[in-house]
């Protein structure tokens, strides 16, 4: 990443149905060249209205997207909205299905040079580690695979800019973290900006250098993954990217935890179990993990997950004290 702004997006505002909740509001941010943006939000927050107004693809109701400096423009401007070094890679692929992967991927160069357009071809083929499928037709791979074919497809022709809209919704988690790990290597080498669309907080905390949090339409933070961890503005955020149990002012008080704020929130692993002191609750449930297992404890009608990486020591029905060792306040 550098510190040149590729794209500024300035005060985008769109409403699908006037008067609902159904759209973007007065949204603002800048993308540096070579990073990568993670847009993160619940289902109906507006993150692919976003995308979609960042390409060109929707006519906005105010605001403009910059392109290096340059205005990109709407559908009702041209007749290819957008820009031509940017691209956008949908759920649905966008894949001529019977045709062969590299063809998928040639079709985007010109024939102007036909030695430059195949040398392209495989190398785009050789950075999505997809050369072997070459002579396959789309028909033939997996969901990973064709995600694959569509990263490759939209880069091939000098693309800057990288706009993907859930990218690993039809991978499983080994292939997901593969192929989060090969996007950002191949971000590093080429410099190549891309912003992605998730309601996964795990491809943002894994991947991006920044989150934008979308809520209702509205932009409620902007930052390192980090540091919107660690210090998230709403409880929203919290919950969305540690599964972060919300408490309101009377469950606070309770669990007899010393604050007044409207609500309170934390992290299952700042959740401390012991048999000695804190606030008595039942394990309602003890939930196998793998390598750590998480506890449902429960007071009343409050419910709270506790992280446990050494498994074993409580069961189902025990009495144990908990300490909430950090919480947040908003
Ligand atoms: N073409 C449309 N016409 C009317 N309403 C729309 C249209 N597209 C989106 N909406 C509404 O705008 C809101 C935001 O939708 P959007 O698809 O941007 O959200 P999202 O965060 O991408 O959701 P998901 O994760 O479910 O894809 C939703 O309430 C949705 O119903």
């Amino acid at each position: 990443m550098n510190n040149k702004q590729i794209l500024n997006v300035k005060n985008l505002t769109k409403q699908h149905q006037p008067g609902l909740h159904s759209g973007i509001k007065d949204i603002s941010f800048d993308v540096f060249e070579g990073e990568i943006v993670a847009i993160i939000g619940e289902s109906g927050s507006g993150k692919s209205t976003l995308l979609k107004s960042i390409y060109g693809l929707l006519k906005l109701d105010e605001g403009e997207v910059l392109f290096n400096g340059k205005r990109v423009k709407g559908p009702d401007e041209q007749l290819i909205p957008g820009h031509a070094e940017m691209k956008m890679v949908t759920q649905d692929f966008s894949l001529n299905i019977y045709a062969k992967v590299y063809d998928n991927i040639a079709s985007m160069l010109p024939n102007t040079n036909v030695a430059l357009k195949e040398q392209k071809t495989l190398d785009m083929l050789d950075n999505l580690h997809i050369a072997h499928l070459k002579n396959k037709r789309i028909v033939e791979l997996s969901g990973g695979e064709q995600q694959r074919v569509a990263i490759a497809r939209a880069l091939v022709s000098d693309t800057k800019v990288l706009l993907l809209d859930e990218p690993f919704s039809q991978v499983d988690s080994i292939l997901k973290s593969q192929l989060r790990a090969d996007i950002k290597n191949l971000a590093e080498r080429t410099g190549l900006t891309i912003i992605l669309v998730s309601h996964d907080a795990g491809d943002g905390l894994s991947m991006a250098d920044r989150l934008i949090i979308l809520k209702d339409g509205i932009l409620l933070q902007n930052d390192e993954p980090k540091t919107v961890y660690a210090h998230p503005n709403h409880y929203y955020t919290a919950k969305i990217l540690g599964n972060a149990i919300v408490l309101n002012i009377e469950q606070t008080n309770k669990l007899s935890i010393a604050s007044k704020a409207s609500h309170i929130a934390f992290y299952p692993e700042w959740v401390k179990i012991n048999r000695e002191e804190g606030v008595l609750m039942k394990v309602k449930d003890v939930q196998f993990k793998g390598f750590y297992e998480e506890l449902i404890l429960e007071k009343e009608d409050i419910h709270i997950r506790s992280v446990q990486f050494d498994t074993g020591i409580y069961k189902k029905n025990d009495h144990v004290y908990v300490n909430i060792g950090r919480f947040l306040e908003f």
